[in-house]
């Protein structure tokens, strides 16, 4: 394998979605070539996330993120000119041991990730393959366009109603084709606003562009998404159009009791009250439903529900390996979130994925409630040919770029299949 040499690195401060300071690098080689890559911010995270590199305080306070633009500049420019490099896993693995840190606090997570996604910009041009094909090859999977996950209604962390709950997302499993399942996406999203307005319900939106009416019960948001999914002319179900929720239960779980709206709930009742919600609505997956301070609960509720619908760990497993592999070992859960920044960079990302399909658990890759127009996710979920992405409401620009990323992939390689994959396809197709 040929080498790649870098000739400097270089970043600024620019706002994500939500008006705080992130930041964009770019890297150069020595062809004169440029690669750029933004870092996404999470605003519900889990405690053993990778770690921002803020000037102090949160991205809440306003914090910028100066001191990782000069991660960036100084120390970081340095390593990558001082050698060549032949792998990603060779770059990553410089820049953890020059951070020295667990939590890659030293340089900042958020200064790793963008360097480690522009570096794999980098290798797939020297490749002279698309940044999918190449993390495909990479990580050794077979290529699939993903059901995107619409997050058409907002709660939780990303909203400023009464909803604990944080997102329910709409999955057109049924769509044969990513460009159908993105019009219907638009479609019932566009519906769902029709809805709103008619019952004189509030039509702003959450962080990820989403509605946020005020509502409190989960059974209101959904059954509004099942009339809005009629409303535009599909079936609920796995057949056509399926539900994803993501609670994240860390931000309604306090001292020992979950509570959603006026309800509080044991440990053993809220996997009653899911069993109910998975009863009468077309529920699919489940992410967070717990939180990560409940680890006893996760396998009682992946007991009760996991042969009914996915279950994903996101806060609980923080796109880490090793935390997956504990987490098969515990039958904690049967899928997982993958969010490169999670863990702050690529190639830890597809051991992660690895460790997921060689376990049997299925994979889903996401966006941040905080973003940018960067659409690297978009190739990283065709890529791992994990079947699912959620990238937001098909709606604002920063969300609709990963979707019309994926269109733009659909549309440079017709054979690619579009749909939900298993873990057998998802990972170590070719070796
Ligand atoms: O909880 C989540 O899954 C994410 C993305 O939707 O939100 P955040 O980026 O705020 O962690
Ligand atoms: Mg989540």
């Amino acid at each position: 394998m040929s080498t790649l040499a870098f000739t400097g690195a270089r970043a600024l401060q620019i706002l994500d979605s939500r008006g705080f300071p992130t930041l964009r690098v770019q890297i150069r080689d020595d062809a004169g070539d440029h690669f750029y890559a933004s870092a996404p911010s999470g605003a519900s995270t889990g405690s053993h996330e990778a770690v921002e590199l803020r000037d102090g305080g949160t991205a809440w306070s306003g914090r910028g993120v100066t001191k990782a633009v000069r991660s960036v500049t100084g120390e970081i420019n340095t390593l990558l000119t001082s050698r060549e490099w032949d792998s990603q896993s060779t770059v990553d693995n410089a820049l953890r041991e020059l951070d020295g840190t667990a939590e890659k606090s030293r340089l900042g997570a958020n200064a790793l990730v963008a360097v480690s996604m522009a570096a794999s910009r980098a290798f797939a041009a020297h490749d002279r393959a698309s940044l999918h094909t190449w993390i495909a090859s990479t990580v050794g999977c077979s290529q699939r366009l993903p059901v995107p996950h619409f997050n058409v209604l907002n709660g939780g962390q990303h909203a400023a109603n009464a909803l604990a709950f944080q997102e329910f997302m709409i999955a057109p499993v049924g769509a044969t084709t990513l460009p159908d399942a993105v019009e219907w996406g638009a479609d019932i999203y566009h519906a769902l606003g029709s809805i709103l307005r008619k019952k004189g319900m509030a039509t702003g939106l959450g962080d990820e562009g989403g509605y946020a009416p005020e509502i409190s019960r989960p059974e209101q948001a959904l059954d509004l998404i099942v009339e809005a999914i009629e409303t535009a002319g599909h079936r609920t179900g796995a057949g056509d159009v399926a539900i994803a929720l993501d609670p994240a239960a860390n931000y309604f779980f306090h001292d020992g009791r979950y509570l959603v709206g006026e309800q509080s709930f044991s440990t053993t009742e809220l996997v009653t009250y899911y069993e109910k919600l998975l009863d009468n609505y077309p529920i699919r997956s489940l992410e967070d439903p717990l939180a990560e301070d409940d680890p006893n609960g996760w396998p009682e509720l992946t007991a009760a529900l996991g042969s009914r619908i996915q279950i994903v760990g996101d806060d609980l497993l923080v796109t880490s390996a090793a935390r997956v592999q504990a987490a098969i070992a515990s039958a904690s859960a049967n899928a997982v979130l993958i969010k490169p920044n999670q863990v702050g960079t690529v190639s830890e990302t597809f051991d992660t994925l690895r460790a997921a399909a060689q376990g049997g658990f299925t994979a889903m890759v996401s966006h941040r409630s905080g973003e940018t127009m960067d659409s690297f996710v978009a190739d990283l979920a065709v890529g791992a040919g994990c079947g699912q992405l959620k990238a937001g409401a098909p709606a604002r620009g920063e969300r609709v770029a990963k979707y019309n990323r994926l269109l733009e992939i659909a549309d440079e390689d017709p054979a690619l299949s579009y749909g939900l994959a298993t873990p057998m396809n998802q990972g170590n197709q070719h070796d």
